[in-house]
């Protein structure tokens, strides 16, 4: 039996790749508190577990997933107690859903998002936060929070500038909640490649996700954590922090297994890290 055994996540392992399904189809993956818990432990875990090289994510059903869960939502649920303490264990829910896509961008395996169909509202601040992305050629994407009264507040309005790199666009799409389909997202770099159909885009997401689990796990996880620093901070600053992450990885067996790869033309086998 895997050692990951979530409500509303299945997630299966195969030859180091992780495939994380949300599985609320009948609700359309849509985000109750359980879901949200089984994402962050999903991913707290899986960033882990060095048997996991890459990871993909993708929604079971008919869509990747209708966002904020509309018929169980405990964000705006009133409780009892002081407006202090009402404040106090909102602002703990919310950090909880927060931390579930952060989780995702802070594990060490690059993660793949493989969309189709809708992804409305929570599930474009989950998929922000994702390394890559790929979708369907019916997949649509939608800033929806502006139409259910709330500024996006799990990492859309923190990552999608970053991601699209074009203020304008950015605002547009917050702003009036409009879709924003597969066409579009490809013109802009929102995604990287459109699939005919969801069973091609889970075996190329998975494929390219089995290309990055060969390579050396010390190069590959140097490189998320490197480009995440460089994302956030100056040119110079990312530097100076690179310039120690490699003085202490460059000591890795996996250069001179990769140099013995070149010359004798066999793959090279890296060990786990
Ligand atoms: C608060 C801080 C944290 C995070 C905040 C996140 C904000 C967001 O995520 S905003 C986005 C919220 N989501 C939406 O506004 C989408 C609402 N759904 C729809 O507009 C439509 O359902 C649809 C996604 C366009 C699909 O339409 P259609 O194909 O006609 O299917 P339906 O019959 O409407 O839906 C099938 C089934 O799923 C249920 N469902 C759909 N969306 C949700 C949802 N978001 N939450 C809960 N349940 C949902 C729908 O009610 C249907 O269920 P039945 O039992 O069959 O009626």
């Amino acid at each position: 039996m895997s050692q990951y055994q979530f409500e509303t996540v299945k997630v299966t392992i195969k030859d180091n790749v992780a495939h994380v399904q949300m599985n609320r189809p009948k609700s359309l993956n849509s985000f109750n508190p359980q879901l949200i818990d089984d994402v962050r432990n999903a991913f707290t875990a899986l960033g882990k577990d060095t048997n996991v090289r890459a990871i993909v994510v993708s929604g079971s059903g008919r869509m990747f997933t209708a966002g904020l869960d509309l018929k169980n939502n405990t964000i705006s649920a009133s409780k009892s107690g002081d407006l202090a303490r009402l404040t106090y264990s909102k602002r703990a829910h919310l950090k909880e859903f927060q931390d579930a896509f952060t989780a995702i961008e802070g594990c060490s395996q690059p993660v793949i998002a493989a969309i189709h169909n809708g992804c409305f509202g929570a599930g474009v601040d989950m998929v922000t936060a994702c390394d890559m992305r790929y979708c369907t050629k019916d997949a649509y994407f939608c800033v929806k929070e502006v139409d259910i009264g709330l500024a996006a507040d799990v990492g859309s309005l923190q990552r999608l500038p970053k991601v699209l790199g074009n203020q304008s666009l950015v605002r547009e799409l917050c702003y009036t909640g409009r879709n924003f389909y597969a066409a579009e997202a490809l013109q802009h770099g929102f995604v990287n490649r459109v699939y005919d159909s969801q069973d091609e885009l889970i075996a190329e997401s998975l494929k390219i996700a089995a290309t990055i689990a060969q390579k050396s796990p010390v190069a590959v996880v140097g490189t998320k954590h490197n480009l995440l620093y460089a994302r956030d901070h100056s040119v110079p600053e990312a530097l100076a922090y690179t310039v120690t992450w490699s003085s202490a990885m460059l000591n890795t067996e996996d250069i001179p297994k990769s140099v013995e790869a070149f010359v004798t033309k066999k793959p090279a086998n890296y060990s786990k890290l």
